[in-house]
């Protein structure tokens, strides 16, 4: 149960006294974010991010059991009609955190605190029995936008600044009544507020990319969370990497924000007696079982009621929880001993958490609910009368077009490198230079080399942005789940954003090669074929990356995307009608589907006319459009060339986005 004055703290809306935050949020820029809080502000004569919680959340979680079905490993490419094994990793887990207060979820590695944390966090995949809710109230969009979430892996973009990134966060989740400068001074708040002043402006990097320390892009990813101020703030392991210190000053972060009304839970490994003073509730967990649910304060005692009396040396009590939930009970120490605490064997580890798990389940299982259900009685009718998540709660924080602008820049800004990237751009210049050089000076006598050089442009055409565009989708996809999860932006506003954003490179780069190896080739001097030859490229440029970006979708795994890329151009290759004039007619058809045919009838039809003549023998001369490879091509009809080239690149696109919308949260 909780203290009263603590009750009271937690449950009284406005009576939330600010001046119980630690010493940390020594911010003295004006606060904007929260209107409502004007007579806060006043009060304090200064603003942090700690700031008072608008909507406080109590979080219930009753019975929770979480099972997955087992790949079965057997070996044998025929598998056993059996059912998959299930393993149960969840196992009737049941806690209650209230607003104002700190949970800390402990437990070995492998335990389940992940688990049960994105169950929280509405995250899970699959079902799960037993009950969450929020404020008496199921998961719901509007919680959603109210929660935070901070991963164990920390999701950012490697190329951006750590004031960047929070400067974009902070323009895609904070509402639409603050203006551009108020929220940029709010991620200027949390980087002031996070210590993370002395990076601002460092990159924040990547596995392949070094950037800022881990723990500092730690500090970047909680930043994130706490610029929305969320009612509920959910983090996995946000110390582990850290040294002592800062995580003292990150979990102190995190005592002040509950102590502003939020709710706050965490998973944490090995805290120090330090950090493990500051948590108001702790959820022990031993393979998915709990073994203590309830005040952080009261959990040596409790264990000590059952036997488990910790020896008179004891430093930190989260070292006693860690080694109890791992089976390892006090008296199995022999003079405090590390080297001893693996000696107990198997049996005896089991057996210690078999009589853990039930005497939860005798002692301290029905507190645990008569406290749930004490709370659904007193503070939440009290905050389902001050709290309310519908109305302009369900909208999101910025419209269509701010979400498009911001994501756009941000897109622009984080792949700058990428698309404008001099290997690039030197791939694209030298193999047009040499393509040039090879067909130099072509003329129509050798119309058989010269109609080689429009299927080349076709293809290479068709092949390099479809391969560019593949990875655009799958590489994103992290982030992608992340950002969506918290309701930051609405699909179609990032898909638009990330379609524009590589637009421009992609243009730039066939212009500059059809430029060159136009006019090096020896096609038709004259500006309007040039002109018609380089729209047709373009066009087939933006079909054939909208089937990379679809292909990318659909599959979202790189090297099954890139197999069934190259399976695809292999097909349009061969079937484009360069290669194969007489193409059988059962599977004539192939032919349609391939926009590199469409692509190379429609540059053969504007290089030449019914007029043209090639050098079909000594003193002969014969018709273009008789020539074999132009005649089984069919110039004709070419407006029905570009209708399939339009129904592909809408087509295309459409895929895409029907297919990340499946594979996205909501
Ligand atoms: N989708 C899954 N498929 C297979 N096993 C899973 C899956 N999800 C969780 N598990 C298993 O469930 C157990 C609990 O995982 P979880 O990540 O919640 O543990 P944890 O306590 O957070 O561990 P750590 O402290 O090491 O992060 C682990 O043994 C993990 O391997």
């Amino acid at each position: 149960m909780m203290p009263p004055e603590q009750e009271t703290r937690a449950t009284s809306g406005s009576n939330i006294v600010l001046a119980e935050l630690p010493a940390l949020s020594s911010n003295v820029s004006p606060c904007l974010e929260d209107r409502m809080a004007e007579q806060l502000k006043a009060r304090m004569g200064e603003c942090s991010i700690l700031r008072r919680s608008l909507r406080p959340v109590t979080l219930k979680f009753e019975d929770v059991v979480y099972s997955i079905k087992l790949k079965k490993s057997d070996g044998y490419c025929f598998s056993s009609p059996d059912p998959k094994p299930e393993r149960t990793i969840l196992n009737g887990v049941t806690g209650i955190v209230r607003p104002g207060e700190l949970l800390a979820m402990l437990g070995p590695s492998g335990s389940g605190k992940t688990t049960l944390l994105t169950a929280l966090a509405g995250r899970l995949p699959g079902k799960f029995s037993g009950s969450i809710t929020y404020n008496g109230r199921p998961f719901s969009g509007s919680i959603k936008r109210k929660t935070g979430f901070v991963t164990q892996d920390d999701v950012l973009y490697p190329h951006l600044t750590v004031l960047e990134t929070l400067t974009y966060a902070a323009l895609l989740r904070l509402p639409n009544k603050l203006t551009r400068e108020e929220k940029v001074e709010q991620a200027e708040l949390v980087i002031a507020e996070l210590g993370l002043m002395i990076c601002r402006n460092s990159i924040v990097g990547g596995p392949l990319l070094r950037g800022v320390s881990g723990g500092e892009r730690k500090r970047v990813s909680i930043g994130q969370e706490m610029l929305v101020n969320p009612s509920l703030l959910l983090l996995d392991e946000p110390t582990s990497g850290l040294d002592s210190t800062t995580a003292q000053r990150i979990v102190a972060t995190l005592q002040g924000l509950a102590r502003g009304g939020r709710t706050v839970v965490t998973t944490i490994h090995q805290p120090s007696s330090r950090l493990f003073r500051s948590f108001d509730k702790v959820v022990v967990l031993s393979d998915g079982y709990p073994i203590y649910s309830g005040s952080a304060f009261r959990a040596l005692d409790y264990f000590a009621s059952i036997g488990y009396a910790p020896g008179a040396h004891l430093v930190n009590p989260a070292d006693f929880l860690l080694d109890i939930a791992n089976g390892v009970a006090p008296e199995s120490k022999q003079g405090d001993q590390p080297d001893n605490y693996g000696r107990s064997d198997h049996g005896d580890l089991n057996s210690i958490k078999q009589r853990l798990i039930s005497s939860y389940k005798k002692n301290l299982h029905s507190m645990v609910k008569a406290e749930l259900g004490l709370t659904s009685q007193v503070s939440e009718s009290l905050l389902a009368g001050t709290t309310s998540f519908r109305g302009s709660e369900e909208q999101w924080m910025t419209s269509w077009w701010e979400q498009f602008k911001v994501l756009l820049s941000r897109g622009l800004k984080e792949r700058k490198h990428e698309s404008y990237s001099g290997l690039r751009i030197f791939q694209v210049i030298s193999v047009s230079i040499l393509s040039g050089l090879l067909w130099w000076h072509s003329d129509v006598s050798h119309i058989q080399d010269q109609v080689g050089l429009l299927f080349f442009f076709s293809i290479f055409w068709g092949f390099f942005p479809m391969f560019n565009a593949i990875f655009t989708f799958p590489q994103e996809r992290p982030m992608l789940i992340k950002e969506r999860s918290s309701g930051m932006y609405r699909l179609s506003s990032y898909y638009f954003a990330r379609i524009a954003g590589d637009l421009p490179m992609e243009l730039v780069l066939p212009t500059i090669f059809v430029s060159v190896t136009y006019w090096m080739g020896g096609l038709r001097p004259s500006p309007v074929n040039f002109l018609l030859t380089l729209l047709i490229i373009l066009y087939n440029v933006l079909v054939s990356q909208g089937l990379g970006l679809a292909l990318g979708a659909i599959l979202m795994e790189l090297k099954q995307a890139t197999t069934l890329a190259s399976v695809t151009m292999l097909v349009f290759l061969l079937a484009s009608g360069y290669y194969i004039q007489h193409i059988p007619a059962f599977i004539v058809w192939l032919k349609y589907t391939s926009f590199s045919h469409y692509c190379y009838k429609l540059l053969v039809g504007v290089q030449y006319t019914e007029d043209d003549y090639y050098d079909c023998g000594i003193g002969l001369h014969c018709k273009i459009f008789n020539f074999p490879a132009v005649k089984n091509l069919g110039i004709n009809n070419m407006g029905l060339d570009v209708a399939a080239l339009t129904v592909m690149l809408v087509g295309y696109r459409l895929i895409a986005y029907v297919a990340l919308r499946i594979g996205q949260p909501h």
